[in-house]
């Protein structure tokens, strides 16, 4: 219920579709999600179809899935995180990527933990220094909750690690289109 007491007033009631001549179809959850998201996608010739935050997912509706920016406590969002454990825990999934709420749930959904962090990051001009290549990139941010990398699961690899207070900002799928 605090879920809801959230999320329900600010969210989509139901589905709405952005861009609907766009080619590649791709289904975003809104927990809290800003128009900038969609704009994005929709400037990149996909579909968008913006659908609730406990709305039921079925990957043959979409090419990507997309699981948005979001206030609160990652772990309160049971009815998010069961839905998309349908389409994520999957052989073959179809790519499902998320940022900041979107990506504290992709990691609960496939097992790893979330922690509140003492003081949060609340402001822009955070370096991330992607894994692999070194290349840091400024991001802005607005966030309490973090994702332990040291509970990611075997086939799971940190993507993107904060340069400042070396928080998790991304991780990645070994081989599956999930991140
Ligand atoms: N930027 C966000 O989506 C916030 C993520 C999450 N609710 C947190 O505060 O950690």
């Amino acid at each position: 219920h605090v879920f809801v007491d959230y999320f329900s007033s600010d969210c989509l009631q139901e589905p709405r579709v952005f861009n609907p001549s766009g080619s590649l179809r791709i289904t975003v959850v809104d927990c809290g999600i800003k128009y900038n998201q969609i704009r994005c996608l929709a400037e990149r010739g996909a579909c968008v179809t913006v659908v609730p935050w406990d709305h039921p997912l079925d990957s043959k509706d979409y090419d990507g899935l997309f699981i948005s920016n979001g206030p609160g406590d990652p772990l309160l969002c049971k009815a998010t995180i069961n839905n998309m454990r349908k389409v994520v825990c999957v052989d073959h999934p179809k790519p499902v990527f998320g940022i900041c709420l979107g990506h504290q749930l992709l990691s609960l959904v496939i097992g790893s933990k979330t922690f509140k962090m003492k003081y949060g990051n609340r402001g822009h001009n955070q370096p991330c220094i992607h894994k692999g290549t070194g290349r840091c990139y400024i991001t802005s941010q607005n966030h309490g909750f973090a994702v332990d990398p040291d509970s990611l699961p075997a086939d799971w690899d940190v993507l993107f690690t904060n340069a400042n207070d070396h928080t998790n900002e991304g991780i990645v799928h070994n081989t599956k289109p999930l991140f």
